[in-house]
């Protein structure tokens, strides 16, 4: 059997998403498995270098999941010809200085969203690794999760009918740390380190927004930072910078309206940490990260509203499951397949870094939308 080993310098490793989904889930995940197998029988075999600024952290990730190599020195791992792609998952702020470098070494990217921490970082990644000819990815990971695949089967089917509205509730409470520990990095609260939950989650809203229902129009925004002081990693007090809540309206080709509050200091009454619901003429679909639910137009109720009684209908006993009808592996293993596919087959690819630009965009011009208060037009150059 032939095969194709592919050499990932992994940097960010020793972080949440860079260890679990992109690591073991991922890349050992696939390692473990004797590699991707292709039609004509060849399999890609993936082959992690472990990249990033702590020797111990790094020696026991590979101890732990025998990796063989590994380094802090990231210039010298991009020197070594041996290294075909370059990936990224570092906290946002190092992102772009790390790219750039990988760039000009040649490698193929697969980064982590936001590209980079402002539009124009973004579109100049983008605009390098076009120019460089390598190939170049960004991680789009909803787009595979159960819930969302099964609501771009509603979508493709037309099961909607005319698309309406889409209202998405992303969020849950984040802990302050001091009575217990946070359970997300301190960074994410700083602005200056690349902290805010619009710079984090609209750009997952916008490839969502973009690849089920149409591109981005405009956006109007309100940021917060609801709750001001929180405890970081160590039991210190630091002040938060960077807004906690986006409550985001978009218009999207079409005039789809979309709304997606998206916040780390709300608790949840909902079946999953994110759900959107989908309103069509001939129906309406709830989906989260696992579930999505159905109610066609023939099997809508005709409430009446009267305050004076109790409701009248079991209103969410009203939907139906969509079934999984599939297996759906990890979100993030299945992207990093095509990814490797496009890589050694060349085989076709959407998600590059002019569309992680486009997420990055949306997340600055929401926060110009806020503090400026007022609607802005998505420009059509990377629409
Ligand atoms: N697609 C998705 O669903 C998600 C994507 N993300 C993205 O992934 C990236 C990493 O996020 P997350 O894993 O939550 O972050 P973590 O804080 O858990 O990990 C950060 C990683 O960056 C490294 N790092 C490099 N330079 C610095 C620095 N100056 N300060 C702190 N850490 C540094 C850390 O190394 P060390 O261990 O040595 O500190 C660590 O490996 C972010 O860009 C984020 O937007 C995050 C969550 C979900
Ligand atoms: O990008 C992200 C997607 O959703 C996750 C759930 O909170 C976040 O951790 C994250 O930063």
């Amino acid at each position: 059997m032939t095969h194709t080993t592919v050499r990932i310098a992994m940097n960010g490793v020793t972080g949440r998403m860079g260890h679990r989904q992109h690591l073991v889930r991922s890349v050992l995940a696939l390692r473990d498995q004797g590699g991707l197998e292709l039609a004509d029988g060849t399999r890609i075999r993936p082959e992690p270098v472990l990249v990033g600024r702590s020797a111990h952290k790094l020696r026991a990730l590979a101890d732990r999941h025998g990796v063989e190599h590994w380094s802090c020195d990231l210039d010298s791992v991009l020197g070594d010809d041996t290294i075909d792609v370059y990936f990224d998952a570092q906290i946002t702020a190092a992102r772009e200085e790390a790219v750039g470098k990988a760039i000009a070494a040649g490698k193929h990217l697969y980064v982590e969203k936001p590209t980079a921490s402002g539009l124009a970082g973004a579109l100049k990644l983008a605009r390098l690794a076009q120019e460089a000819g390598v190939k170049n990815g960004v991680v789009q990971d909803k787009l595979f999760l159960p819930g969302l695949r099964k609501l771009r089967r509603l979508v493709e089917s037309g099961f909607f009918g005319r698309l309406l509205s889409v209202r998405g509730e992303f969020g849950y409470w984040v802990f302050e740390g001091d009575t217990q520990p946070a359970q997300r990095p301190s960074w994410n609260y700083r602005a200056e380190d690349g902290g805010g939950i619009a710079a984090d989650m609209f750009p997952h809203w916008e490839y969502l927004l973009h690849e089920l229902f149409g591109p981005v129009r405009s956006v109007q925004a309100h940021l917060t930072t609801h709750i001001p002081r929180r405890w970081d990693e160590s039991g210190a007090p630091y002040d938060a910078t960077a807004d906690d809540a986006a409550y985001g309206i978009f218009e999207l080709a079409g005039g789809i309206v979309a709304q997606i509050n998206s916040s780390w200091a709300v608790r949840v009454h909902r079946d999953e940490l994110v759900e959107f619901q989908v309103d069509g003429t001939e129906g309406s679909a709830v989906a989260g990260l696992r579930h999505c639910r159905i109610q066609h137009r023939a099997g809508t109720p005709k409430p009446v509203w009267n305050p004076d009684v109790p409701a009248s209908e079991p209103f969410r006993a009203q939907w139906q499951d969509v079934p999984d009808n599939a297996d759906f592996d990890n979100g993030f293993k299945v992207q990093w397949e095509l990814f490797l596919r496009h890589v050694v087959r060349d085989e076709p690819w959407r998600w590059d870094l002019a569309a992680g630009a486009r997420g990055v965009q949306l997340a600055e011009l929401a926060r110009r939308s806020s503090s400026e208060g007022r609607r802005l037009d998505v420009p059509e150059a990377i629409r």
